[in-house]
């Protein structure tokens, strides 16, 4: 069954597109990830399949209730786990009176478990609380009523490298028991970790809904290659080199090679083999790599995306 359908989806803000034409489906079951750079209508897509925007054209069902029907999606939501890019809590409200509330509306079978792994503290007002407890008694309340589908926007944004993994392991064992998740991310290294699918936003339009096995897969190998007779670029002009760059080597290396290489594993140990290398790496291509070129593969988002892995704001 599909958890989310989205047909042709567009929203307008009187003149500002915020998504246009979107089309995707995301499977009961699986972790599918939303990836974008800013402003590329990520939260606009949630916010409308939350209920709280309507459609300007184009439609999307959540478990099966048009987003557009209150009384369904009303009814749905029950079954449905969500967390806001900038969760609004009472702030006068500690956060177990916030958690006490959501319990008396939808249920919190789960939220012992789930304060063994995230824990805010419940007895402090939420105007007291860090971003980071915010996130946490945002997840707490996103999951506690054990739903079968949780939207998440941006969800490990201000959890520290501990927490975002833990809730990384979290994910994956959701996932294990079943249950669909949908969460907005600019993480690179999270959503390669626990996601089956991503879409790829860009200016509002959908630019590619894969797997990621596959992107890793189309992203290649990265080849580093030290000979000990000069090599030319004419050398490795090969079907599937990209980004070959040729430099003078050190030791015993006369010359230094590195591409990553998208084409046929045979055709390049043929080729390799014609000249008398004395040290060979190929390894998994970085995956960022494939999403920035998607991403439009700015300077910024370069800069960006270097500048610590997993953490990367693209
Ligand atoms: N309330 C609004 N009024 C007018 N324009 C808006 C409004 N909300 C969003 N937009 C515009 O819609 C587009 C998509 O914005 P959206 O917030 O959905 O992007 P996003 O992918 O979630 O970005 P980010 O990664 O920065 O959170 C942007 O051009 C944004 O400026």
């Amino acid at each position: 069954m599909v958890a989310i359908d989205v047909t042709d989806l567009t929203k307008e803000y009187g003149s500002v597109l915020g998504v246009d034409s979107l089309t995707f489906a995301v499977e009961d079951g699986e972790v599918f990830g939303f990836l974008g750079p800013n402003g590329a209508g990520k939260t606009t897509t949630i916010r409308t399949l939350m209920g709280f925007l309507s459609p300007t054209t184009g439609g999307a069902a959540v478990l099966g209730a048009d987003v557009t029907d209150e009384r369904s999606l009303v009814e749905v939501k029950r079954r449905v786990g969500y967390l806001p890019a900038s969760p609004a809590f009472d702030e006068t409200a500690t956060g177990r009176e916030i958690l006490d509330l959501h319990a008396s509306i939808k249920g919190d079978a789960r939220r012992d478990d789930l304060l063994d792994l995230f824990d805010p503290p419940l007895d402090r007002e939420v105007r007291e609380y860090s971003t980071g407890n915010r996130q946490k008694l945002g997840i707490v309340q996103a999951f506690m009523h054990d739903p079968a589908l949780v939207i998440l926007d941006e969800p490990t944004s201000g959890l520290d490298p501990l927490l975002q993994r833990r809730f990384e392991e979290f994910v994956r064992a959701e996932r294990d028991r079943g249950v669909t998740v949908f969460f907005s991310s600019h993480v690179l290294g999270e959503v390669r970790r626990i996601c089956d699918r991503v879409a790829i936003l860009r200016d509002g339009r959908l630019v590619t809904t894969e797997r990621v096995e596959d992107l890793v897969d189309r992203s290649g190998k990265a080849v580093h290659a030290r000979s000990a007779e000069p090599l030319a670029t004419t050398d490795l002009a090969l079907p599937g080199v990209h980004d070959l760059e040729v430099h003078d080597g050190d030791g015993d290396a006369a010359t230094e090679v590195t591409f990553t290489y998208t084409g046929e594993v045979n055709a390049l140990t043929d080729r390799l083999a014609d000249f008398d290398l004395v040290d060979l790496a190929v390894e998994e291509a970085p995956l960022e790599d494939v999403f920035l070129r998607f991403y439009g593969d700015t300077e910024d988002h370069r800069d960006a995306s270097r500048a610590e892995e997993g953490t990367a704001n693209v």
